[in-house]
């Protein structure tokens, strides 16, 4: 992102599970904001030229050896900072307060009295709730500093200095069981840090097309187009930018849901004036596939395959220097690529890239959240149908079908899945349910159809609700639908004889099963 453009806030994570909800609050206000590791310079932090920084949780205690640290020249900048939990307690210790293991911990809801005199609370009830996931807690505030809200447990539940402008609160308000939180990062930004809330989709949007134009000059480039969202948004910034230099791929690498391949073909055709080339790749991709059943391998082997297809289509049209992909943030945060973050999964445009890939990457969807995408997508006029498309990973049904991945098993997992969105659809729940989709969990187990023993294939529904990818929930299908889904799959189709219901939320599971 250009920092010249906007005002920017940036979280420092120190390895909180939820540093991108921090960003997330941010940004809901309007105001750009960028996660970086706690170990990034000083240089590198006023290089950004933040106009606040707030900093995350974490899982460690700062009175112990080697916790996460930030360059403490960050209160000497003369902005605001606001230290969030382990944020709060890095503050206090820094500035010369006492941290200490509280007798007992504080996790969830809890009761909070907030000074609502006070720029940080004003506008909110004095007597109100707040989410706490803590066992260590401030003892002593530094010098300067006021208490500003209090609990049972925590009697420095929140502290200021406003002559110096640092903020620091033990709870949590960027999660959504801190109600006041949303206000309170609002109270934040706009009544401390005086900032005016520039980042919108279309000024986004604009300053994206230019940015991309300079970069790519008069050179050539290849989009990897999946017919999904964020390809689709990331194709239609390109085009605007630089017009016909850009070519679409589109691989069909036999991982595709059923009749896929033809339906993507054809609503591009219609929909962009573009150029787009398919490549139809099934037979190179399961052979690479064969015999492989490890996730992150799987995974990897994917990624490597579709650049090696983009490599070969940028040599037929020549002169190809640049790749664009559509990345979307929440790619880069579960492959470990914000530094901080542990990896959960390579995907496959991320963490399963190659390292001699020899085409330059233009990635202008990397810092955005899912629901961004889809407002820059309608802000750029992209028809609703493909703006609200249900997401569909790049690996496709490999990662849908555990274990090694065969002809017959994604024969029968397209086929569940066919049905099921079908279903889907009739009960106009289509729209209201985020994802979902069929997966072959390698199970088989004993059944009887027609007086006879079968022993055959388990299919797994799942269905989840979520705003960005990041966390969801299991949604709530009638049992209805869900019975007429199932006993049409087992019918339908050969080789399964059992059905089943995925209800478990993320975390602790995550939306694919792989
Ligand atoms: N079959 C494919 N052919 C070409 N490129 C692909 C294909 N599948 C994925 N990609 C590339 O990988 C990127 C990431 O895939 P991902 O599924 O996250 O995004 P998407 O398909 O564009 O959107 P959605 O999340 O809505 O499915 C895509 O944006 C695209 O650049
Ligand atoms: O393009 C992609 N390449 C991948 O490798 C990949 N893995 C997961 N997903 C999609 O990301 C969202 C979060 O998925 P998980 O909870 O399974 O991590 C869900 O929407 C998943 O479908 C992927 N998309
Ligand atoms: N959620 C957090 O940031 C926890 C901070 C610290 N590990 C504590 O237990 O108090
Ligand atoms: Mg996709």
């Amino acid at each position: 992102m250009d920092n010249l453009q906007h005002e920017v806030v940036l979280v420092v994570d120190f390895g909180a599970q939820y540093s991108q909800l921090i960003a997330r609050r941010v940004r809901e206000c309007g105001v750009y904001c960028e996660i970086i590791p706690y170990n990034y310079t000083l240089d590198k932090i006023k290089a950004k030229n933040p106009k606040a920084i707030i900093l995350s949780g974490g899982p460690n205690s700062v009175y112990a050896e080697n916790t996460p640290s930030v360059d403490e020249g960050i209160f000497e900048m003369g902005i605001p900072v606001l230290g969030i939990c382990y944020g709060d307690q890095f503050m206090t210790k820094a500035l010369g307060g006492v941290v200490a293991h509280a007798g007992s911990g504080e996790y969830g809801k809890t009761a909070v009295v907030l000074d609502n005199e006070t720029r940080l609370f004003s506008g909110l009830e004095k007597n109100n709730v707040c989410w706490m996931s803590h066992q260590d807690y401030a003892e002593k505030a530094p010098e300067g500093f006021s208490v500003i809200a209090t609990t049972e447990e925590c009697p420095i539940a929140a502290m200021q200095n406003e002559e110096k402008k640092l903020y620091g609160v033990q709870f949590h308000p960027e999660v959504m069981h801190t109600p006041f939180g949303k206000q309170m990062f609002s109270n934040f930004l706009f009544n401390i840090c005086n900032l005016s809330g520039d980042w919108t989709m279309s000024s986004f949007a604009q300053n994206k097309i230019r940015e991309i134009r300079e970069k790519v000059g008069d050179k050539n480039v290849l989009c990897a187009m999946s017919g999904g969202v964020d390809s689709s948004v990331a194709a239609v910034l390109v085009h605007k930018a630089v017009g016909k230099q850009l070519t679409c791929v589109f691989v069909d690498h036999g991982l595709l849901r059923k009749d896929e391949g033809d339906q993507v073909e054809q609503v591009f055709k219609r929909d962009f004036d573009m150029n787009l080339i398919r490549v139809n790749a099934q037979d190179r991709f399961l052979s690479k596939l064969k015999g492989v059943s490890d996730p992150e391998k799987k995974r990897k082997i994917i990624g490597e395959e579709f650049i090696r297809v983009f490599e070969e289509e940028s040599k037929k049209i020549g002169h190809v220097d640049f790749l664009v992909q559509g990345t979307i943030y929440p790619d880069v945060v579960e492959s470990g690529g914000t530094g901080t973050s542990a990896t959960i999964k390579s995907h496959h445009n991320v963490g399963g890239l190659p390292k001699d890939m020899k085409l330059g990457l233009i990635e202008p969807l990397r810092e955005l959240f899912k629901d961004e995408v889809r407002a820059v997508g309608e802000e750029l006029g992209i028809p609703s149908e493909l703006v609200w498309r249900q997401p569909f990973p790049g690996p496709g049904l490999a990662i849908r079908v555990l274990g090694e991945v065969t002809e017959e098993k994604l024969h029968i997992v397209r086929e569940a899945d066919a049905i099921f969105r079908e279903e889907i659809a009739k009960a106009g729940l289509d729209r209201s349910i985020w994802q979902y989709f069929a997966c072959l969990p390698n199970i088989r187990s004993v059944g009887v159809m027609g007086d006879f023993r079968t022993y055959s294939n388990t299919i797994a529904l799942r269905a989840v609700n979520s705003t960005d990818g990041m966390t969801s929930d299991w949604s709530h299908i009638p049992y209805h639908v869900l019975d007429i889904v199932s006993r049409r799959i087992v019918n339908e189709v050969p080789g399964v004889n059992r059905v089943v219901y995925d209800i478990t939320s993320k975390p602790p599971a995550t939306i694919e099963w792989e």
